[in-house]
């Protein structure tokens, strides 16, 4: 990964970072890093999902759904048990003939019709949950457990699970005798990528495992004392730098469509990571070339509270466009859709800088396995560097388990006091 901080500094852009502040953050990123690598040597929770690229057994996963040959797979999970799954097939399985799917909600609508469209017979089920107790995914399985009854598949025979050492999915596993993966010790969901958790649906579509591994890999061996050298932590320094300085929302900006999803993972990285003790940076997701037609108004010209980062691919497929002799069109005739989509993301770089509105460009070699591998690491370093700065706990996400109690109490589920802040909601109602 190449990170490039230039639209970031203060010379540049307001908020910016002067050489002299960039110095002196070097000097925190060194301390950082040397409580990562302790936290990543002493596998501590959550520093442990360093190591999963090391650790990680490809041919595991590849024996695991080595008996399916499906049509379609529908992952069962949601937050970090989805969003790695559906990025990293996503941006590397686009040419696979199965389609990879997501309950990932609760919507009837959504659901019910996803399930009337799906081939049930030729799906196989990847269901995800760390906790095995989350109630939209064991909800979902069960609803997706009788459609297949219904239809007379035997959906025991199409399941694989992907969970904790205990709880309710494990047991249920147990009891069906269902194929069973187990999520890495000491990792939280939002890291999971890069193991069982996000690896199952690529390893039934094909995708190039070792290499994606291997990507990861490279970010680990990448990792040093100093924003100057490392990638990782030139993001993630300057992202929190920045923060410190106004830019309280970083809108994640892909130049690929296969990236839309890498968008969506980074924003449960972000937020549930660093939104804590009353700070963080929010996470906005575009979609270059896009949101260029739409959010960069705001970008340029709303408050000075953002930093957009761009990413793409160095090298993309081609796509010549055709030539034309209409006048005005001529420009475009015997161009490719990659340069002109180049041309569009430098364009918003410069229009942002021209504007003082700090950018930084990510880029990868290309939409590969290695390259995303590398990509997902480095976000991920990003993220904890950015959490030791910020001085939170990074790998907590205390809020979000406070709504978790508050629905299941709604249901009936146990007799939490969130439920009852339910119930006591202040109401003015207009209708
Ligand atoms: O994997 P599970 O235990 O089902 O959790 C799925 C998701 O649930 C929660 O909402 C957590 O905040 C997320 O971090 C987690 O990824």
């Amino acid at each position: 990964m190449r990170v490039d901080i230039g639209n970031a500094l203060a010379s540049e852009a307001d908020p910016g970072i002067d050489r002299d502040a960039l110095d002196d953050l070097d000097e925190r990123v060194a301390d950082a890093h040397d409580r990562i690598a302790r936290g990543t040597a002493d596998d501590e929770f959550g520093y442990a999902s360093l190591n999963l690229p090391e650790r990680t057994d490809a041919a595991e996963i590849e024996d695991a759904v080595a008996g399916f040959d499906p049509e379609a797979i529908l992952t069962v999970g949601i937050g970090g048990s989805a969003l790695g799954a559906i990025t990293i097939t996503e941006a590397l399985a686009g040419d696979s003939p199965v389609d990879h799917y997501a309950l990932d909600n609760v919507d009837p609508a959504h659901v019910n019709r996803l399930l009337d469209d799906l081939p049930l017979d030729e799906t196989a089920v990847h269901v995800v949950s760390r906790s095995g107790t989350t109630a939209e995914t064991l909800a979902n399985f069960l609803v997706v457990r009788e459609a297949m009854e219904s239809a007379g598949v035997d959906w025991a025979e199409r399941t694989v699970v992907t969970t904790g050492e205990s709880g309710p999915l494990r047991d249920l596993a147990e009891a069906e005798d269902l194929p069973a993966l187990d999520v890495p010790e000491g990792v939280p969901g939002r890291f999971s990528a890069l193991s069982t958790v996000g690896l199952v649906p690529a390893a039934m579509m094909d995708v190039d495992l070792d290499a994606l591994l291997a990507g990861g890999r490279a970010g680990a061996d990448a990792l040093t004392g100093s924003l100057y050298d490392c990638p990782a932590y030139a993001y993630g320094a300057v992202a929190y730098a920045l923060d410190q300085r106004g830019a309280s929302v970083n809108a994640m900006m892909p130049y690929a469509e296969g990236l839309e999803s890498f968008a969506e993972w980074f924003a449960q990285l972000w937020a549930e990571s660093l939104g804590k003790d009353g700070g963080g940076q929010t996470p906005a997701r575009a979609l270059g070339a896009t949101d260029q037609h739409s959010q960069l108004q705001l970008y340029r010209a709303g408050p000075r509270d953002k930093l957009v980062t761009v990413v793409r691919p160095r090298e993309r497929p081609d796509s010549p466009i055709p030539e034309t002799d209409v006048a005005d069109l001529e420009y475009l005739g015997g161009q490719d859709l990659g340069t002109l989509l180049d041309a569009e993301f430098e364009a918003t770089e410069a229009s942002l800088a021209a504007a003082e509105r700090p950018s930084v460009r990510v880029e990868i070699d290309r939409m590969d396995a290695e390259s995303v591998g590398r990509l997902l690491f480095d976000v991920e370093a990003a993220c904890i560097l950015a959490g030791e700065l910020y001085g939170v706990e990074t790998f907590t996400q205390p809020a979000v388990e406070w709504g978790k109690k508050a629905a299941r109490g709604l249901l009936g589920g146990g007799d939490f006091e969130e439920a009852d802040a339910v119930r006591e909601k202040t109401e003015l109602v207009v209708e």
